[in-house]
């Protein structure tokens, strides 16, 4: 990664880009629980991240900093320069699944338009074509325009998950935070959405950070991955992570990393994470 190097002014014609995430020595801890420290992370504009972990070790609270919900203790957090802050409208945020019951009085539609408002009730809304043109831009975008108008309660777990997509797109934002994104998905739906993520970071520059518990169905995608464990951490391509021996000493027992058609299996001894771990983890999948 450039950023973080030297530029020569006398020299250097193009300006290393400012990273659209910087953390710099940052500590997260809640009383005396410390969920890491010194952690450093610069992510470039359309660079995609994923951040790994088991359950608990601080994948969802490192989103939450960056949402400005949670302070970090030390060191520093900034988004395009500027320390996070809630209702950002350089941030866009798929929460980690919550279902919508069935007394839900919002459409698909409407729930995307919250998307677009978020950022521009401020100051009012001029133009309403325009507002009713990136609604449907965002509909579109995650092929949900033919269930637009029904109520999102009636909805499958799937095709509101495709909304909350549109939605955190919606507002154009440049960091793109996505806690499980994928969860309840079919493959077929898993993949589009994660092209769909991995297009729009390659054609308008927006800096993804995906939290996940499998990597396979993004794999192709990931620049980076951020593994967590108990406070420790390692940053680094995929090949540089995931291995054998940097999860081995990640987890502290052995860790098993094989590559099998493409696909990345991990089988430890007490930790089994990733496409193995999901099936656990999650109750809604059958365990074979
Ligand atoms: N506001 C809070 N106050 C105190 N402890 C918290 C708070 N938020 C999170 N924690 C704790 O921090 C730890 C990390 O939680 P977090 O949700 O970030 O984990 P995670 O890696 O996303 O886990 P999962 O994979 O289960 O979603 C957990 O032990 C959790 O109980």
């Amino acid at each position: 990664m450039s950023s973080g190097s030297v530029v020569d002014p006398d020299t250097a014609q193009e300006q290393t880009p400012l990273p659209a995430i910087a953390i710099s020595d940052a500590r997260l801890s809640f009383g005396a629980r410390v969920l890491w420290e010194h952690f450093d992370l610069d992510v470039s504009p359309g660079e995609f991240v994923a951040i790994l972990g088991p359950n608990g070790s601080g994948k969802s609270s490192l989103l939450k900093a960056l949402l400005g919900e949670h302070r970090v203790s030390a060191g520093s957090i900034t988004i395009d320069g500027i320390p996070p802050r809630r209702g950002s409208d350089r941030v866009g945020y798929i929460p980690q699944q919550q279902m919508h019951g069935l007394d839900t009085p919002l459409r698909g539609r409407d729930l995307v338009g919250l998307g677009v408002d978020g950022h521009r009730w401020g100051w009012g809304l001029r133009d309403r074509g325009l507002r009713s043109a990136a609604v449907r831009d965002a509909l579109a975008q995650v092929d949900a325009e033919h269930y637009a108008d029904q109520p999102v309660g009636l909805l499958s777990g799937g095709e509101q998950q495709r909304l909350r997509v549109a939605q955190a797109l919606a507002g154009d934002p440049g960091v793109l935070l996505c806690d499980e994104p994928l969860l309840s998905l079919d493959p077929a739906a898993q993949s589009r959405i994660a092209s769909l993520i991995d297009r729009r970071r390659r054609e308008h520059g927006t800096a993804v950070l995906f939290v996940t518990h499998e990597i396979n169905p993004i794999l192709q995608f990931v620049d980076r991955v951020v593994y967590l464990v108990d406070g420790r951490f390692r940053i680094g391509t995929p090949d540089e992570v995931m291995t054998s021996e940097t999860l081995s000493e990640l987890y502290g027992t052995g860790v098993d990393v094989v590559r099998v058609h493409g696909r990345i299996l991990v089988v430890g001894a007490d930790a089994v994470v990733g496409d193995v771990a999901s099936t656990h983890h999650h109750h809604d999948r059958v365990v074979r």
